[in-house]
């Protein structure tokens, strides 16, 4: 296993694509973008002679937690073995090496999306924030707009070119980056990369289209709002019935969002919204007539593992004051392994190794499941995942650790 030199990175990539069935990037400027955000610094190979044979690599972000601070964290990505020697220990042997530098690079957290869920529980990785999805019949469910303190036509929307729109995409997303715990600070270039818009990732849809949310007039006017769709047209004998695909829709404030998603839900010659990631607290499912007929689901998004769970714990808030020991399991990374007390509260908190009896046990996963806010320690006690030891110390935790706004990804990486 060695780290990835720039020279290697197509045989690399082709590794990775082969792995994942085939071809993942065809265009050249979408295979640039993927080269230009990797680090290959923090990326290894493992090498059968002159073949790769294994794949895995790492972004540097960095991660809202609870109370909005930033934690530099690892984005584990690109992970592939080769069919031809796969169940034989590569990936174990890259998980090991990868989250040994993790902590020498002081990174307290590492983060990834799972393409099967069942691959990185033993590695220590927990669900750390869920995300929904929504497949809504526009013909009968209609969205309803607040109003609006500048009047009813104080939110003005207009298409820009994909190219014109980044900037303004930029400054909402940097305006909301610390408001939800799980959305990521991240390099120049990540900016141009969600953007690119190859045909072949179009299913059948239009190109994607955007639209600010505007407010003011002339120079004084400012954007607070975007979506980023496609149209999949359709057609039936009674009538047109296309689906918009929303791809991202964003807002500064509850009017220029319900304006945009009422926008989304009404563009003509289509009867359906579908849209794949949103939080699961999202202010559109009390937007919309009929909550039923907008066909929500909720799935697991990103997952997350403390590597240095002291550092990592002091470094969020806690809704309520706690003060908890936590005998904590974890066999892949045994430094975090025994006892931590966490003492916080919305100010905030330190983690720090003690003696003393302990509060609650679980392992790393759980502490991960945990960390942003999403589960609670009360939800995995049901399923004999976190035990209490000391009476009350599963509420006081559960309390403590919540969000009040859900964790979320705002898109894969
Ligand atoms: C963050 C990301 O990039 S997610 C992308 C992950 N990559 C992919 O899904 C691409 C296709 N799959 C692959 O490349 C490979 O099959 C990998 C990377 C998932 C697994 O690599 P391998 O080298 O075969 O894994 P390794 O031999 O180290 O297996 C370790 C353990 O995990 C288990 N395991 C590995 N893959 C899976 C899986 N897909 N589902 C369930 N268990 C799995 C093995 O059975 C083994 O269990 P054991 O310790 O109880 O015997």
């Amino acid at each position: 296993m060695r780290v990835l030199e720039a020279p290697d990175w197509d045989r690399w990539f082709g590794t990775l694509e082969r792995a994942f069935g085939g071809a993942l990037v065809n265009s050249v400027e979408e295979r640039e973008a993927w080269r230009s955000v990797t680090e290959c610094e923090r990326s290894v190979g493992v090498w059968d002679g002159d073949e790769c044979v294994a794949t895995a690599g790492a972004y540097t972000f960095g991660l809202t937690v609870p109370g909005g601070g930033v934690v530099s964290a690892a984005g584990v990505t690109m992970v592939s073995v080769a069919a031809t020697h796969r169940r034989r220990g590569i990936l174990t042997s890259m998980m090991r090496r990868q989250l040994d530098d993790v902590r020498s690079w002081g990174q307290s957290v590492a983060l990834l999306t799972a393409s099967e869920p069942a691959i990185y529980g033993r590695f220590g990785y927990g669900v750390g924030t869920r995300q929904l999805s929504a497949e809504i019949d526009t013909s009968r469910v209609s969205f309803r707009v607040p109003a609006d303190a500048d009047g009813a036509d104080a939110v003005r929307l207009r298409y820009v070119a994909l190219d014109d729109a980044r900037e303004s995409i930029e400054s909402v997303y940097a305006r909301q980056v610390h408001g939800r715990p799980g959305m990521l600070e991240r390099r120049p270039g990540w900016e141009r990369k969600l953007l690119i818009d190859p045909p072949e990732r179009r299913e059948g849809a239009t190109a994607l289209q955007c639209v600010l949310a505007r407010r003011g007039e002339g120079d004084d006017a400012e954007t607070v709002g975007y979506a980023l769709y496609r149209v999949k047209p359709g057609w039936e004998p009674a009538g047109p019935k296309g689906t918009v695909v929303v791809d991202r829709v964003s807002a500064l404030d509850p009017v220029a969002y319900a304006t945009l998603w009422r926008f989304l839900g009404e563009i003509d010659l289509t009867s359906g919204v579908s849209v794949s990631n949103l939080p699961v607290d999202d202010a559109f499912q009390f937007l919309v007539s009929d909550v039923r007929r907008s066909n929500i689901r909720v799935r697991d998004s990103l997952y997350v593992r403390l590597v240095e769970v002291g550092a990592a714990l002091a470094a969020r808030t806690y809704q309520a004051p706690v003060d908890v020991v936590f005998e904590v399991e974890d066999a892949f990374c045994p430094w975090n392994e025994g006892r931590w007390r966490l003492t916080g509260d919305i100010k905030g908190a330190s983690c720090e190794r003690t003696a003393d009896a302990a509060d609650l046990s679980l392992s790393v996963r759980e502490l991960g499941s945990m960390y942003l806010g999403d589960t609670s320690p009360v939800a995995l006690a049901a399923a004999g995942l976190v035990r209490e030891l000391r009476p009350g110390a599963l509420a006081e935790a559960s309390v403590a650790f919540v969000s009040p706004v859900a964790p979320w990804l705002p898109h894969g990486f």
